[in-house]
C-alpha cells in the first residue's frame, strides 16, 4: 500500500453537501450513465441484473466491496466498506465506482464479456463526428503555417480537447459541442514557458530547462480517448517530427475507467484512424510505435483512487527520468495537485512540488479544485459567475512546474 499523503490544511472533496457538483456526479451523472452502458451493448440477463442491481443501490446505499477483487485491498478501500459512497473523498468513490460498474458488466472476467469495453460504442462513435472530421481537414493548412505556430496550435488543440470527456456531457449536454475556447480564457497560462520545455529552449526566465540537449523523453500521461487523443497524438508525433523529443512514453489506462479515458485499445483506434483519413501524422506514428519511439504505458496506478503524491516508487522512477510529463486533462488534474478545496491562489508549483521532474497540465475545469490563479482572477471569475466557473468546462489553464 502507497504511503499516507502528508496532512494539509485543505480539506479532501467529498460529496456529501446535496448542492455541491462531486454529489450530482454520484446522485446523477453515474445513474445516466449505468442507463447508457445498459443501452449500448445488448448484454445477457446477468450482465443486466448486476447492472440494474448497480443502479438500485449503487451510490444511494453503502459501500459493498466483493470479497474476490484485490483492487480494494491494493489500494486500500475496502476499509470504506458499509459506509455511504457521499461520505468518501469524491475521488475515491468515483473510482469505486467504476470499478464495480465494469465488475458488473463481467470486464473483469471470467466469462465472454471479459475484456469487453463497455465505454467502446461511445469512443468510437467520437471518432466518427463531422467536429473529428473538421479537426483532421484543419491539418493541411496548419502544416504550411511556421513550425513554432504549428507547436502553438497544436498544443492548444491538445488544451481544447479536454474541453468535454463522455462523461461530462452526460450532465452538461451540448456543453461539449459548444465553441467556447475561442471566447474563452485560460485562468493561468504558462503556455510560454511550456513551449521552452516542450523546445528545450530556455525558460522565458533565463533558467536553463532541466532538459540536457539530444535523448530527450516526454512522457504524455493521457485522459480521454477520441475527440481529446487524436490532438494528443497530434501533438506527440510534432514533437517527435521536429526533434524536440527523441521518445515519447504515452501513459493510458489498463482498463476503461471514468467512461472515456484512454486505454492501448483506443489508441491503437485512434492512430488507426488517422492512418485510414491518409494523414501523414498517422503513418509516422504507426512508425514509432513499431519502432519504440513512441511507447505505451498501463500502471495499474492509473486507475488507483489516489493522488499522485501517493504513487509506487516505479512509476516515480518512469516521471524521474522524463525530460517533461504533460498531464491532460481534468481527473489527472484533480490527481496531481490532490482533490481538495485549496483556497485558488496556493501557488501550483507549491503543491505539485514533490513531482519528479518538470510537469505541465493542460486542462478544461470540470471539477472544484483549482490552484495557481492570481487574486485578481479569481476575483474576476467570482464576480462575473460566482463558482461556475470551476466546473462548467468552459474555462481552462496550462500550468507547469520546473
Ligand atoms: O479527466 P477529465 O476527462 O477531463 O474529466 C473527468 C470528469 O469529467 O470526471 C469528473 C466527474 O465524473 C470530473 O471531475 C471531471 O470533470
Amino acid at each position: 500500500m502507497p504511503d499516507t499523503p502528508a496532512p494539509t490544511p485543505a480539506p479532501v472533496i467529498r460529496s456529501d453537501d446535496p448542492a455541491s457538483f462531486p454529489h450530482s456526479v454520484l446522485a446523477e451523472r453515474h445513474p445516466a450513465l449505468i442507463r447508457k452502458v445498459r443501452d449500448a451493448t445488448p448484454y445477457g440477463p446477468e450482465q443486466r441484473r448486476a447492472l440494474d442491481e448497480l443502479l438500485r443501490n449503487g451510490t444511494e446505499s453503502v459501500l459493498d466491496p466483493p470479497a474476490d477483487d484485490d483492487w480494494w485491498d491494493t489500494w486500500n478501500v475496502r476499509r470504506y466498506t458499509g459506509r455511504s459512497w457521499y461520505s468518501l473523498p469524491f475521488l475515491a468513490a468515483e473510482s469505486c465506482f467504476y470499478r464495480q460498474l465494469l465488475r458488473a458488466v463481467g470486464y473483469f472476467g471470467p466469462g465472454p464479456f471479459q475484456g469487453v469495453d463497455p465505454f467502446r460504442p461511445f469512443k468510437l462513435a467520437e471518432l466518427d463526428t463531422p467536429e473529428a472530421a473538421a479537426e483532421l481537414t484543419a491539418l493541411g493548412p496548419l502544416s504550411e503555417r511556421p513550425l513554432p505556430e504549428q507547436l502553438r496550435a497544436l498544443l492548444h488543440g491538445s488544451l481544447w480537447g479536454n474541453r468535454a470527456d463522455l462523461g461530462f456531457r452526460l450532465q452538461t449536454t451540448g456543453a461539449g459541442d459548444s465553441d467556447t475556447a475561442g471566447s474563452s480564457q485560460l485562468v493561468a497560462d504558462d503556455t510560454e514557458s511550456l513551449l521552452s520545455l516542450l523546445t528545450g529552449r530556455s525558460l522565458p526566465t533565463g533558467a536553463p530547462t532541466a532538459a540536457s540537449a539530444g535523448d530527450r523523453t516526454l512522457c504524455l500521461v493521457a485522459d480521454n480517448a477520441g475527440r481529446e487523443l487524436i490532438p494528443d497524438l497530434l501533438l506527440v508525433d510534432h514533437l517527435l517530427t521536429h526533434g524536440h523529443f527523441d521518445r515519447a512514453v504515452l501513459h493510458l489506462k489498463p482498463y476503461p475507467y471514468f467512461v472515456s479515458d484512454a486505454t492501448t485499445a483506443d489508441t491503437l483506434d485512434a492512430v488507426h484512424h488517422l492512418v485510414t483519413a491518409k494523414t501523414d501524422a498517422g503513418t509516422r506514428l504507426h512508425t514509432a510505435l513499431t519502432e519504440g519511439r513512441l511507447t505505451l504505458r498501463t500502471h495499474p496506478f492509473s486507475c488507483a483512487p489516489l493522488p499522485y503524491a501517493d504513487m509506487p516508487a516505479d512509476l516515480r522512477a518512469d516521471f524521474a527520468s522524463a525530460d517533461l510529463t504533460v498531464m491532460k486533462g481534468d481527473l489527472n488534474y484533480r490527481r496531481l495537485v490532490g482533490d481538495r478545496l485549496w483556497p485558488p491562489t496556493t501557488p501550483f508549483t507549491e503543491v505539485t512540488s514533490y513531482f519528479p521532474g518538470p510537469v505541465a497540465a493542460l486542462r478544461t475545469l470540470k471539477s472544484d479544485v483549482i490552484t495557481g490563479l492570481t487574486p485578481r482572477t479569481e476575483s474576476a471569475l467570482v464576480t462575473a459567475e460566482g463558482q461556475t466557473w470551476r466546473t462548467s468546462g468552459t474555462r481552462a489553464l496550462i500550468q507547469v512546474k520546473v
